[in-house]
C-alpha cells in the first residue's frame, strides 16, 4: 500500500506532490531542488552547492524511512544547463563513493524556481 514519507529535515514540497512515497520496500523521492529545510532557495549558488543541498534533502528523506544513500538504486539528475555536468558530478561523487547507483543526467532547462539542478532517487530497503 502506498504511504507518504514526510520530514521537516527536508524542504516542504513547492507544488502538489509529496517529498517521497513508499510501498514499504521501494522509496521514490520527489525531485529535490537546492532549497534548505527552512525554505531558503540556493538558486544563486554555484552548481556544486546546489547539488550538495539537493542531495542533503534526498539523504534526509531517506533517513526518515531508515535508509541511507547506500540504499539508492537509481538517480535522475536534471540540469538547467548540461555545461554544469562536471561541476555537478564532482559534488555528486562526495555522496556516492563506492558502488554508486545507476544514474541518468539530462539537461531539462527551466527547472522549478529557477534552480540549476533537481535530483530524484529510487531506493530500496531490501
Ligand atoms: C520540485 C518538484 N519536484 C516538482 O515541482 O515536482
Amino acid at each position: 500500500m502506498k504511504r507518504i514519507i514526510s520530514t521537516q529535515d527536508a524542504p516542504e514540497a513547492v507544488g502538489a506532490y509529496s517529498q517521497a512515497t513508499t510501498n514499504g520496500d521501494m522509496v521514490f523521492t520527489a525531485g529535490q531542488i537546492p532549497m534548505t529545510p527552512d525554505g531558503d532557495l540556493l538558486d544563486d549558488e554555484e552548481i556544486a552547492v546546489q547539488t550538495r543541498q539537493s542531495l542533503e534533502n534526498v539523504k534526509a528523506i531517506l533517513e526518515e524511512e531508515g535508509l541511507t544513500m547506500q540504499d539508492v538504486l537509481k538517480v535522475t539528475v536534471f540540469l538547467d544547463d548540461i555545461e554544469d555536468f562536471d561541476e555537478m558530478n564532482d559534488a555528486y561523487k562526495e555522496y556516492f563513493q563506492d558502488n554508486p547507483p545507476a544514474r541518468s543526467a539530462v539537461e531539462a532547462g527551466n527547472l522549478p524556481k529557477g534552480v540549476g539542478v533537481e535530483i530524484e532517487v529510487i531506493a530500496s530497503s531490501e
